[in-house]
């Protein structure tokens, strides 16, 4: 369960406000966050994953309260339970694609990279098309292709939270429908957590519930 309560938020210098009195989402659940542009989308995903601190209020991600956590802590917490699509990839131009994908367990000794690692990575390269892609760098990728990667990063570390900022925008419609399939798949396989922001309305009906910042209605959801 994620739980945000009386929740303020703003950017330093910027006329932007968010508040959310009570939002809950639940565990194994998929959720859509739609809105204009500027709304606060990222913002909401960043604060779940605690790369943003709310000015007053809680995040809790089940029984652990994200705001009082050590940055340690909350590193350690972002590597092992929350897989992040950025909207802009934050591929590393200088890491080819396999080693983008392993980055998690590069960068935190709390996870450990082991055999059946290299098996689901090797699965949802082939998932995501991109298994003959490994051995490329960022820049000889498409868009898509780049996407494609940063959701098999996402995935690597078998995350119980998933957190897409917009993880079909570049994608052709066949890819766009193979590349959600696989995201709601494994939300259901692991009983993870989906939650993704998403400017296409065709695919509204597939997720659980809407948080919608146009009506403000994330109170109710
Ligand atoms: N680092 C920052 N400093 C100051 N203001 C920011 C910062 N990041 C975002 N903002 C502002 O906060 C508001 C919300 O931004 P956010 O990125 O959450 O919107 P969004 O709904 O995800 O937009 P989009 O659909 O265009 O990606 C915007 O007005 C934006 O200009």
């Amino acid at each position: 369960m994620i739980e945000l309560s009386n929740l303020e938020f703003h950017y330093p210098g910027s006329d932007f406000k968010l508040k959310i009195d009570a939002l809950n989402i639940s565990r194994g659940s998929t959720t859509a966050v739609i809105g204009q542009s500027g709304s606060g989308k990222t913002t909401l995903l960043n604060l779940i994953a605690g790369i943003l601190e709310p000015f007053s209020g809680s995040v809790k991600v089940g029984n652990t309260d994200v705001c009082l956590l050590s940055d340690k802590a909350r590193r350690n917490f972002r590597i092992k339970d929350i897989g992040f699509v950025f909207q802009d990839f934050r591929l590393i131009s200088y890491l080819n694609g396999l080693d983008n994908i392993l980055l998690p367990f590069k960068i935190n000794d709390s996870i450990q990279l082991n055999g059946e690692t290299n098996i689901w990575i090797k699965n949802i390269a082939h998932e995501m098309g991109i298994e003959n892609k490994l051995g490329k760098y960022p820049h000889q990728l498409s868009h898509g292709e780049k996407q494609r990667l940063a959701i098999c990063r996402a995935l690597v570390a078998r995350p119980s939270i998933i957190l897409a900022d917009e993880p079909t925008g570049n994608l052709d419609p066949n890819n766009k429908t193979n590349i959600m399939n696989l995201l709601f798949a494994y939300a259901r396989k692991n009983n993870a957590t989906l939650v993704t922001v998403t400017h296409d309305y065709d695919m509204l009906k597939d997720f659980d519930s809407i948080i919608d910042f146009n009506d403000l209605t994330i109170d109710k959801v």
